[in-house]
């Protein structure tokens, strides 16, 4: 998903690509024009401020669940099955992490669920309410951060979009003051609380995006790239707030990132698009076991450079640095693979002067899982 910079809208204030709030709405509903959906003009969420925020009833421990939802795009000539035949179901109090290649579908889904995007076939329930039939009831719990940072009111202090975030969700910004003091302290805001968010560094921007996302006291939020920008340490707190907010408040978190290390660390389960469909869906943890992939760094001065172009012929995953004398390579694989690269080496004579194996990580299972599997 990509951000989209610099819009503004006409009165010079960023434009906002969240849910709550009316230019939210607009942008939601130009994007509808764009895709030939909802063009009813019947957004369940223009209607937010006038609502009332009582917690949720549904008691089934699911708080999204999505079946059989499909959405094309195009005509017969040419078209495009953005999201094809998707269901799962999300656990109330976890945090599910949506990854995919660009234009796997991730968008198109994530719009779909939030009634953006109007799906060809499916149904989506949040907490245990359909979004297509009580749209108001199903998102009044609902918040997202979508496309990048570009959130707020930059002409409002940090505090002031709290709270003005916090009153159009619905909620009295007086009986949440508690919350919004925590957020700002825990997001390392407090000392900016009472500065105008155009003033503040991109990263600082970022955590107030996400501040007002939390700020109205949503139970379901979907999160687009929201450590993009940050440095290490923010982007650490930020992830250790929404574990806190997921234990300790039920929340429950969508988080769509390209950042491998984020997904690994803060989520509970991880779904893997590829091409509209889902190809993977489990925790981190049985990904990682489940795989049979192996990185193994070999370090040779016989690694002379016709050896290493007929292994990069033979290996996607390879990674070359050339040494003083020799290369040392990082190659990626199955156990067959390894085999053969070993038994490759041995056949050029390849004595190897180091070898250390690698755990594969996140990103490994990713790329191993959606390589070769473009539109
Ligand atoms: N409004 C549209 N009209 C036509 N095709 C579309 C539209 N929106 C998305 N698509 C197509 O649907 C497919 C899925 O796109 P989508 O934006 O959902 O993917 P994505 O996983 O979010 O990608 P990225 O990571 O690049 O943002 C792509 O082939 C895209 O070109």
């Amino acid at each position: 998903m990509t951000a989209r910079e610099n819009e503004r809208q006409p009165n010079g204030e960023p434009v906002d690509h969240r849910l709550g709030d009316r230019s939210a709405v607009s942008a939601a509903d130009q994007l509808s024009l764009d895709d030939g959906t909802r063009s009813e003009g019947t957004d369940p969420l223009l209607d937010r401020a006038s609502r009332v925020n009582t917690p949720s009833t549904d008691d089934s421990g699911i708080a999204v669940s999505v079946t059989g939802l499909r959405k094309r795009f195009g005509d017969r000539t040419e078209s495009v099955t953005a999201v094809d035949d998707v269901s799962f179901d999300i656990e109330t109090g976890s945090i599910v992490g949506l990854l995919g290649p660009n234009g796997a579908g991730k968008t198109t889904l994530i719009k779909s669920i939030l009634g953006m995007v109007l799906p060809d076939e499916g149904s989506v329930r949040i907490n245990g309410v359909d979004v297509y039939e009580r749209p108001r009831d199903a998102y009044a719990h609902v918040d997202a951060m979508l496309e990048g940072a570009r959130n707020d009111y930059w002409r409002l202090t940090v505090r002031e979009n709290l709270r003005y975030f916090a009153t159009i969700s619905g909620v009295d910004p007086d009986s949440v003051r508690g919350r919004h003091e925590r957020l700002l302290t825990q997001l390392g805001l407090a000392e900016k609380a009472d500065v105008p968010v155009r003033e503040l560094s991109r990263g600082m921007k970022q955590k107030v995006s996400l501040a007002s996302v939390l700020a109205g006291g949503a139970e379901v939020v979907f999160l687009d790239e929201p450590t993009l920008g940050l440095d290490i340490e923010s982007s650490r707190t930020l992830q250790r707030e929404l574990r806190r907010l997921v234990e300790e408040e039920a929340l429950t978190v969508v988080l769509s990132s390209h950042d491998m290390d984020v997904v690994e660390t803060v989520c509970d389960r991880v779904l893997i698009m590829s091409t509209g469909e889902i190809i993977a869906d489990d925790t981190v943890d049985a990904l990682l076991s489940g795989t049979d992939l192996h990185s193994i760094e070999i370090t040779s001065r016989d690694l002379d450079s016709a050896i290493v172009s007929t292994l990069e012929e033979r290996f996607e995953t390879i990674s070359v640095e050339p040494r003083e004398r020799g290369h040392r390579i990082t190659v990626t694989t199955d156990s067959d693979g390894l085999y053969t690269l070993l038994a490759h080496l041995r056949a050029e004579d390849v004595s190897l002067e180091r070898v250390r194996t690698i755990e594969p990580d996140l990103e490994d299972v990713f790329v191993d899982l959606t390589a070769g599997r473009d539109r």
